[in-house]
Parts: structure tokens; C-alpha cells; sequence
């Protein structure tokens, strides 16, 4: 693997408690001017980041597990990112590329064509956040297909705007009294291994949902499968073997657009560019954002031409789409992607620390299943029963490991998954000492629980 040059010091030091006190001054400033609504995982506040580590206001370097939620892939300050940005920002940070288009967007959607599955004819559109890609991922499919209804599945997340909060799943904290929600869109079920019957085949479960899909609704009124090849806030829930494919066949046969929700696996972060490599499936639109710019807010759909180019013309757009700045920090970032060959950096250290948290699993029976691909890896946590969900271990191990400034992140339907998302670029020491101190707080914390 490439060595990676780092501006920071790549180590865990605590200087003070966590939060010190320039934290604890931040924060009372935060309360009584940010919504309540906005919470925040760390008690800390950020005045740096680089590689795997993030130093807080008080001067503490925590190691960073989970990269802003799948983003900071390159690093938060990689200095071809932040020297990219400098230079476009100089020149200019917005013209609206629907009044003066401007080539960083055009090479962008180069590379986002070369770059995704297929050799199909594409074309992209670039957005700002994943939701607002989703979103017009799914006016595409309505107005290509003349259809309306909208499938996603149980588990899954696409956002929080109306349309996107109707594709989610889980109602606390996303949709909770924000309805009405945006009609024709119908829920399926998910190829969940760890919690489906014992024997259901990925093809059994697409069966399934195929069955349900033609009842309910017809596949001449579908306009559109959602799927994230790897759900995210759901639970890192890899599919069966099968499911994908299945379900792209059916829904090419059957002139439904399958659209693929890459978000959070896209662009090296399961040990291939895109998880739907990993399924051998070519997606007919596909939804990217988070790794995409080194943290610079930038989404795209990109996609079959026919489909892309059936939008009249002004139908897609928005006044940021495609920022320059953004445009610049992704240009750089998949530079660096490419020049550190982190698709394959993620599927080596990925592998060895799904390894370290197996083995684990064979001592903690509280850990009921350890999954995922590249540096995408979950650990769910369950009761002594080996299948209820544990919620509440799974919280205290969260916040048992940032004490000792490890930053883990959490999700799950029912909040019992403890999610691994380190930057790509994270020293493999640094990734070692973090997982370490994960390790022992499972065993202590677990170890704890079967006593009781
Ligand atoms: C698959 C998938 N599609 C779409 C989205 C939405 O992307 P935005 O950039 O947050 O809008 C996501 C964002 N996931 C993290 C959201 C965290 C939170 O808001 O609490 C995703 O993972």
C-alpha cells in the first residue's frame, strides 16, 4: 500500500477530560443559537483534522472511526483537496452553471461517466447533498417511465426531504411528525441474512419482494426500484448473494429504472469503486455524494443517456448544482483516490479489521453478526437470546470507546449496529490502535453483561 504523507500527528492524545473546556464554552454558545433539533455525536468541537485523526478546540487528538459519516475518505485537509479549492475559490466559487457553465462541472461528469459500472452511453447531473440526488433521481424514473410508484425496502435510508423521508424506513429521529409524506411509494422486504428465516437465499428474498412488488402494485405502474447495495443507517445490512442481480433482471425486464443508492458505499469505500461492483450489477441510475468532493458538499446522479436526456430541457438543475469549489475538491479527491489506489487500500485494511472483530465475535456472544466489505464494516450487538437487539450495549459501547477518544459511530433500525467508517487514508497503526481500544471495550462492556 502507498505511503500516505499526514500534516497532523496520526495519534490518540487526551489532554483534558472529554469535553475540555474550550468545548464546554463552545457548546453553551451552541445551545442558545442552534436548533435543538441538530444533534451532534461528539461532545467535542473540531479544530482540525487530517488523515485519521480529529484534534478538538481543547487540543485532544481522537481518532476518527467514522469519517463525518463516509466522507472525509481522503482526509478532512488532503493538501491537493485544500490547494484545489484555494485556487478555484480565487478565480471564482459560483457563476450557477445553468446561467455560466464553467468546465470543472463537464470534468466531473467525465470522470463520474468513466468511473461508474457499465460502458453504456451516460450522462450526469450534479446536486449538492444525497438527498437532492435521490430526489431527482427518482423525477427521472417518473418522467422516462410515464409511471409513478417507487419502491424501497425495510431498513433503508435516502434522506430527509419529503420524497426522501417517504423512501426511509425508520421513523425516530428521521420522520417522526414531519407528514405527510410523499404518496406512491411502496415498502418491500430486505435481504437481511442475520435476522432473515435460516436458509433464505438471495434469490428467495428478491423472489419475495418481486411477488409482493407485482401484487401490490403491477409492474406496469413501477417507475423506479430504490436500493443502496449495502444499507447504511439501516444497519450496514449486506444482501444475500443474488438479491441484487435478481432484482435488476426483473426490473429490466420489466422497464423498471433500478436505481442504486451509493451514497455511502460509493467511490472506494467497499474495496471496489462502487459496492455495485461488488454484485456484478450495472444500475441504470446510480446516486453518489458523501466521498465524492473530500468533504466539499457534492452529489451526482449518474446514469443511462435515454433516460437522463428524455428531461426536457430546464428540468433539472438548481442554483448550486455542480459548485466549482466542490467541482475542484472532487476532481482533486479522486485524484488522490486513484494516485493512493484506496479501492484497494479499503479492501486490505478492511479485511483485516473484519478479521480482528470475527474473532472477536466467536468469544462475545453479544456480538450476533460482524459484516460488511472494505472499510464498510458493522458489528451488530444482540441479547443472550442471540437475536434481540441490544440497543442499549451498543450506546454504551459508542460512548465508552469516545471517553477514551475513539469516535465510533451507530445506526441501526433498532440501534444495536456499532458501524466502522474510517477515512481510506487512515494509518494502518492509527486504525490498529482504534480498533484495539473498540475490542476492549466490547469485551469489558459485554463481558460485563453476560455476568449479570
Ligand atoms: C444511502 C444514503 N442515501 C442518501 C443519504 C442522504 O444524503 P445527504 O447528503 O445527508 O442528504 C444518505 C446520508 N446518510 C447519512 C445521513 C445522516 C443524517 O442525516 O442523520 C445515505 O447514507
Amino acid at each position: 500500500m502507498t505511503d500516505i504523507e499526514y500534516r497532523l500527528p496520526q495519534r490518540l492524545e487526551l489532554r483534558t477530560d472529554l469535553p475540555g473546556p474550550a468545548s464546554v464554552a463552545l457548546a453553551a454558545r451552541r445551545a442558545a443559537v442552534v436548533a435543538a433539533g441538530v444533534s451532534s455525536t461528539a461532545p467535542v468541537f473540531a479544530a482540525d483534522a487530517d488523515g485519521g485523526v480529529i484534534v478538538d478546540v481543547d487540543g485532544n487528538s481522537l481518532i476518527d472511526l467514522g469519517s463525518g459519516i463516509a466522507v472525509t475518505s481522503v482526509g478532512a485537509s488532503d493538501a491537493k483537496v485544500a490547494a484545489a479549492v484555494a485556487a478555484q475559490a480565487a478565480h471564482f466559487t459560483h457563476t450557477c452553471f445553468m446561467i455560466t457553465p464553467y468546465e470543472g462541472y463537464v470534468a466531473v461528469a467525465e470522470r463520474l461517466v468513466a468511473l461508474t459500472p457499465g460502458h453504456h452511453e451516460k450522462r450526469v447531473v450534479l446536486f449538492n447533498s444525497g438527498a437532492e440526488a435521490v430526489e431527482n433521481a427518482v423525477k427521472v424514473a417518473r418522467l422516462a417511465t410515464g409511471r409513478q410508484a417507487v419502491v424501497a425496502f425495510d431498513h433503508a435510508y435516502h434522506g430527509r426531504t419529503n420524497l426522501t423521508m417517504a423512501l426511509t424506513a425508520k421513523s425516530m429521529p428521521y420522520k417522526q411528525n414531519f407528514g405527510p409524506f410523499a404518496p406512491e411509494v411502496y415498502r418491500m422486504p430486505m435481504s437481511y441474512p442475520f435476522r432473515d428465516q435460516p436458509g433464505l437465499t438471495g434469490v428467495e428474498a428478491a423472489q419475495r419482494a418481486i411477488g409482493m412488488i407485482e401484487k401490490q402494485i403491477g409492474a406496469q405502474s413501477l417507475a423506479a426500484i430504490v436500493l443502496e447495495p449495502i444499507q447504511g443507517e439501516g444497519g450496514f445490512i449486506v444482501p444475500a448473494p443474488g438479491f441484487l442481480p435478481t432484482l435488476v433482471a426483473w426490473a429490466r425486464e420489466n422497464g423498471v429504472v433500478f436505481i442504486a443508492d451509493e451514497v455511502q458505499t460509493g467511490f472506494a469505500r467497499t474495496g471496489n469503486w462502487f459496492a455495485s461492483e461488488d454484485e456484478g450489477i450495472v444500475p441504470d441510475l446510480i446516486t453518489l455524494a458523501k466521498g465524492i468532493a473530500g468533504g466539499m458538499p457534492l452529489s451526482a446522479v449518474v446514469g443511462r443517456a435515454d433516460l437522463l436526456d428524455a428531461v426536457h430541457p430546464g428540468g433539472l438543475g438548481g442554483t448550486y448544482g455542480g459548485n466549482p469549489v466542490a467541482c475542484a475538491a472532487a476532481l482533486a479527491t479522486l485524484d488522490r483516490m486513484a494516485e493512493y489506489d484506496l479501492p484497494g487500500r479499503a479492501a486490505a485494511l478492511g479485511a483485516r479489521a473484519k478479521q480482528t472483530l470475527t474473532d472477536l465475535a466467536a468469544d462475545v456472544p453479544a456480538i450476533g453478526d460482524v459484516r460488511g466489505r472494505g472499510l464498510m464494516l458493522a458489528v451488530e450487538f444482540v441479547g443472550a437470546d442471540g437475536i434481540t437487539p441490544d440497543a442499549a450495549l451498543t450506546k454504551a459501547v459508542a460512548a465508552r470507546c469516545l471517553e477514551q477518544g475513539v469516535l465510533v459511530l451507530t445506526c441501526g433500525t433498532y440501534g444495536n449496529v456499532i458501524r466502522l467508517l474510517p477515512p481510506l487514508v487512515i494509518a494502518e497503526e492509527t486504525l490498529d490502535e482504534g480498533l484495539a481500544i473498540l475490542v476492549d471495550t466490547i469485551r469489558a462492556l459485554a463481558g460485563a453483561q453476560a455476568e449479570v
